[in-house]
């Protein structure tokens, strides 16, 4: 599992930590861990040349502090002081021991220009309101150079709690962070800007606290969710999942859902609803009726929306079933509001940046900026859980309070016209098969995940390949947890 706290968090589990250290420990952790992947990146530290980027605070600090190891090493370093009064006097100190220099604001661009590294440590988990005006000029240059930027902590300028990106912000080749993930490490858009992201311990795992603001699973944990059937298992115990999508104008969206619910663990897909001919032609072990939700039979979980048009009553009668419910596509512009909150089995919306958009009444850039907050502001409007699609797709709890998930699989292959009519079946049918909302949503998107990059292996794909991807995703998964070896 990885996970991310958040910055107050952070900020008291360093004091804890510290009270028991002598001082100065935490900040020589964090720079050796720093400049051993400095090191590994420039391949050979003897004769480089890196160029610090310094801002006023321990962030600073611990990029003089790393800088100081790599002159040591035989780097030409050259610290450039965006506040030179207020530089980390320490790390100052021991740069300047080190045989390292020191250089203005006006020097950098070109500085940079000729550098093999350059490490950005102009503000890392202090920084409030986005990269200032002096520094732009350096993001940019760093952006121009060909020098591999490191970002110290976290991209100076981007939001560390919420994935924001306001105004520039450094592009970093790789993020080497102290103690914890942040959450903006982990969201779009800051999370472009981080690059791989390198956990260095220096000891803070202790002192935080169980409950994380965001958590990615991994190969492990979503397999441990994985239903599995056992020897005295039929299709009724496996569950049955019952999909109500579709209709004569979007038959193919039906065909999709089925096709990822098919995939998804439950014994048995139930379709209901006009593409029932469609439905059998591609997948005749699919049980079709045409009677709507209530009369099609027992299910153990709907999935209502996918290309259903403007069928409200088929929405308003899958929410008034007493089984858990995943809301998509058009069944959330046409599910009551009050209907959903008045549910007692579990509820999960799946909408994309521009659904999510719709129903907070709020344009799609401000979803897609602020994802975190849209997610738990949904999740909190509705009383039910919700999975806001995206490149790093997020899962808030019903209500909105607590850890969020974050889908670390996901692959910009998937966004494809049906994509997330086989998620919402996929999802559908591990909540079938009795996993709770979250789970189901976020095994779900993992899967989803996994068996869009497997489908597309660097090429594009149609949502049909990424349904036939799912069993490859599922055994991957599966070896993956069993040890080294698999991709996990
Ligand atoms: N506290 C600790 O125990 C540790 C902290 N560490 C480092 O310390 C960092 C946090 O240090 P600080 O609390 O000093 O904060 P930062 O260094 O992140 O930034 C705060 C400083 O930057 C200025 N600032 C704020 N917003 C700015 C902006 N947009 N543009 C330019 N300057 C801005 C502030 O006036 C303040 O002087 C962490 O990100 C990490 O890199 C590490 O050394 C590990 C241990
Ligand atoms: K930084």
């Amino acid at each position: 599992m990885r996970t991310a706290y958040g910055v107050e968090t952070v900020r008291a589990a360093e004091r804890a930590l510290m009270a028991r250290l002598p001082e100065g420990t935490l900040m020589q952790r964090a720079a050796a861990g720093l400049a051993t992947a400095c090191a590994q990146l420039l391949g050979r530290v003897y004769g480089s040349r890196v160029v610090l980027l310094v801002g006023s605070g321990d962030n600073g600090g611990d990029a003089l502090h790393a800088g100081a190891r790599l002159a040591r090493r035989g780097a030409g370093v050259t610290a450039v002081l965006l506040s030179p009064g207020r530089a980390h006097p320490g790390g100052l100190a021991a740069l300047r021991r080190a045989g390292g220099t020191v250089a203005d604001p006006g020097a950098g661009e070109r500085l940079i220009e000729r550098a093999d590294l350059v490490v950005d440590g102009i503000v890392g988990i202090g920084g409030k309101g986005g990269l200032r005006a002096e520094a732009v000029p350096l993001a940019r240059a760093a952006a121009r150079s060909r020098a591999a930027v490191v970002a110290v902590d976290l991209p100076s300028g981007v939001d560390a709690d919420t994935g924001e990106v306001r105004g520039a912000a450094l592009r970093a080749d790789l993020t080497v962070t102290f103690g914890t993930h942040k959450p903006g490490l982990l969201i779009d858009p800051a999370r472009e800007y981080a690059g791989p992201v390198r956990l260095v311990d220096i000891g803070l795992g202790a002192e935080l606290p169980a409950d994380p603001e965001l958590e990615a699973l991994q190969h492990a944990e979503v397999a441990a969710l994985l239903p599995e059937p056992a020897a005295e298992s039929d299709k009724y115990r496996r569950g049955v999942v019952g999909i109500a999508a579709g209709s004569a104008r979007y038959p193919g969206a039906a065909v999709l859902a089925v096709a990822g619910a098919l995939r998804g663990g439950a014994g048995a897909v139930r379709y209901v609803g006009p593409a029932g001919d469609a439905v059998i032609a591609r997948f005749p072990e699919t049980l079709v009726s045409d009677r709507g939700p209530k009369r099609a039979g027992r299910v153990q979980a709907w999935v209502v929306g996918p290309g259903a048009g403007d069928d409200a009553g088929t929405v308003a009668e899958v929410l008034a079933a007493e089984v858990p419910v995943l809301v998509d596509a058009d069944g959330l512009r046409l599910a009551d509001a009050g209907a959903v909150r008045a549910r007692t089995a579990p509820t999960l919306m799946t909408p994309h940046a521009g659904e999510a958009a719709a129903l907070l009444g709020v344009s799609r850039e401000e979803v897609e900026g602020a994802r975190l907050a849209a997610v738990r502001e949904l999740a909190g409007r509705y009383g039910a859980a919700v999975l806001l699609k995206g490149s790093s797709t997020l899962v808030a709890p019903a209500g909105g309070a607590g850890t969020v998930r974050v889908n670390p699989t996901g692959t910009p292959w998937l966004a494809t016209a049906g994509s997330g009519d086989v998620l919402s079946g996929l999802a559908g049918s591990l909540l079938a098969a009795g996993l709770s909302a979250v789970d189901a949503g976020s095994a779900g998107a993992y899967l989803h995940g996994l068996a869009g990059r497997f489908a597309a292996q660097g090429a594009p794909v149609g949502a049909r390949d990424v349904a036939e991807a799912v069993p490859r995703a599922w055994r991957d998964v599966r070896a993956g947890a069993l040890g080294p070896g698999g991709t996990g």
